[in-house]
């Protein structure tokens, strides 16, 4: 099996203290994985770690098998293989820019003609229930849930081998949140990607997750099928994680 994600040995600290420690983690391509953990355990960082966007002290991170360095050339064909939804959409989504113009830079990145890939963009738009007006709002003119939306539209427009999401349902109603779930675990399955999700939410990795690894500073305690690991968590912090839900949802 392809591993999509393949973390081996990585510590990471900020100063004199380290936040990710010796972790290790593989994510199997094609399935939706939950990395659940309260706040603070490092999800994030090791989320930003796996984007490049943190360095590590030690270890590897590789994605679909292969190593990325940090130069812009390296940072493009990372693009290209995981692309991220953070848990603020105004990460990704510039406030001075209109939807459409956010868009049109892909094409930039990608080198593609800009009328292919907005050809593309409507069949993703389609899919996602984006109407094509909001290409021409900013991010502030639109919904939470269709800025989310949006952010997912933009990452796809990468054609990303996998998407990584870190809370993807925080700040939105329930029905949006049940929504954009269902959305992705759609795109998952049509789209042939690996959906890797950071949450503290264990509703959200119970709902859509085939395996889960469990989190607590800095390293994975837990981690199996998500349907095991839920009916019979082995380690105390899961059990605790547990009987604190749904009060931590
Ligand atoms: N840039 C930074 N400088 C110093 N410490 C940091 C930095 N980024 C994160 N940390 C610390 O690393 C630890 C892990 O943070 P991280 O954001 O990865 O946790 P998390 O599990 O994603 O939490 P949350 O769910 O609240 O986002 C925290 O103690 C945090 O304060």
């Amino acid at each position: 099996m392809t591993t999509a994600v393949s973390i081996s040995g990585v510590s990471i600290g900020f100063g004199p203290v380290t936040v990710i420690d010796d972790l290790s983690l593989d994510v199997p391509a094609s399935t939706t994985f939950g990395v659940v953990g309260e706040s603070g355990s490092g999800k994030t960082t090791l989320l930003r770690a796996a984007l490049g966007l943190q360095d590590v002290r030690r270890g590897e991170i590789r994605l679909m098998g292969e190593r990325f360095g940090g130069s812009l050339a390296e940072t493009r064909r990372r693009a290209r293989v995981i692309q991220p939804i953070f848990q603020d959409p105004a990460a990704a989504l510039s406030p001075r820019c209109r939807i459409g113009v956010l868009m049109d830079e892909v094409a930039k990145v990608l080198g593609e003609p800009r009328d292919a890939l907005r050809q593309r963009l409507d069949e993703i738009l389609r899919r996602l229930g984006l109407p094509r007006a909001i290409l021409d709002k900013y991010p502030h003119q639109i919904s939470g849930g269709q800025a989310r939306r949006a952010a997912i539209a933009r990452a796809l427009l990468m054609r990303p081998r996998i998407l990584a999401a870190d809370e993807p349902t925080a700040g939105l109603d329930v029905s949006v949140q049940g929504e954009l779930l269902n959305l992705l675990q759609e795109l998952r399955r049509t789209e042939e990607i690996t959906l890797l999700i950071i949450t503290h939410n264990l509703a959200v990795v119970r709902l859509i997750a085939d395996r889960v690894a469990v989190m607590q500073s800095g390293r994975i305690v837990e981690q199996g099928e998500a349907n095991a690991v839920f009916a019979r968590p082995q380690h105390a912090y899961t059990r605790e994680l547990l009987n604190s839900w749904p009060a931590t949802s």
